[in-house]
């Protein structure tokens, strides 16, 4: 087997080809950086994105469960922060949250990447699922200028769901107590129209680029939890986590 075979099938460790490099033992330029990709030890990132209700929260804490991810939820942070005392932003978040409109990145982002920050600290993990976010071209862009280079985007996870169904699941999540200031009808045409004008594009932008693991989300959860885990190994299989 000679030098090139031994590191592209990860026989050499990493300390092993910085090893070559001081000895002056040429890798070639793409198998460098392979080697180096496949070492990184920047967060990965999972996005979720889906309708309201399509079930992204319910199958991500599943997913932390099996693939010990941790789960960021965009909503849950922004929620968190409109009722922070002092918090300046708690009057945007809240007219945002109940008209489905989509609160400026440079909130969001910063509440994703503190919250990144904070799990990697505390507990070491470096594995992320990103639920509800990015939401529209705003989210998308300032993504890419404050965190695209930090981390190792996976894919994204597509929860695909009728309408009626999502609506439906909401209404009862409300009923039910969620305390939510948006499960409800007139918040949720809004929030439907605004997954529908400026969250699907943003699938489409990742579906075009190849990134997109489309789940149907219409079974209960165990059911679309099996379709889940099969992405999962498959990703894992993969090598891409
Ligand atoms: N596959 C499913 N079948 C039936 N009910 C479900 C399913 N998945 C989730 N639910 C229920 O539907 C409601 C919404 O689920 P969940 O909070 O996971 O959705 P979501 O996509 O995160 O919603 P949102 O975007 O509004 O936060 C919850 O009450 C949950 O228990
Ligand atoms: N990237 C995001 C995510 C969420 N919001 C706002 O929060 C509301 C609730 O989000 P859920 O994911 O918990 O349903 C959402 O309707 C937005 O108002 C946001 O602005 N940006």
């Amino acid at each position: 087997m000679n030098f090139t075979s031994l590191v592209f099938n990860r026989i050499l460790s990493r300390k092993q080809v910085v090893h070559c490099i001081k000895k002056n033992i040429i890798l070639s330029n793409s198998l460098f950086k392979l080697h180096t990709r496949k070492m990184s030890d920047k967060p990965k990132i999972i996005f979720v994105l889906g309708a309201p209700g399509a079930g992204k929260g319910t199958q991500c804490e599943k997913i932390v469960d099996t693939f010990g991810f941790k789960h960021l939820s965009a909503g849950d942070l922004l929620r968190e922060e409109r009722s922070r005392e002092g918090s300046e932003f708690g009057a945007l978040i809240e007219d945002c949250i109940v008209n489905g409109k989509i609160v400026p990145v440079e909130i969001t982002c910063s509440l994703l990447e503190n919250a990144m920050i904070r799990t990697k600290k505390e507990t070491g993990n470096n594995k992320f699922l990103i639920d509800g976010f990015p939401r529209n071209e705003d989210n998308l862009q300032g993504w890419q200028r404050q965190m695209s280079e930090k981390v190792d985007f996976l894919f994204v996870f597509f929860l695909d769901c009728s309408e009626d169904l999502c609506v439906g699941r909401c209404l009862k999540r409300g009923q039910a107590g969620s305390g939510r200031s948006d499960d409800n009808l007139d918040s949720l045409k809004k929030r439907f129209n605004t997954y529908m004008t400026d969250t699907m594009p943003i699938i489409e932008h990742y579906q075009k680029l190849n990134k997109v693991r489309k789940i149907d989300t219409s079974p209960g959860p165990d059911e679309v939890f099996k379709s889940v885990q099969t992405a999962l190994q498959q990703a894992h299989d993969e090598k891409l986590f």
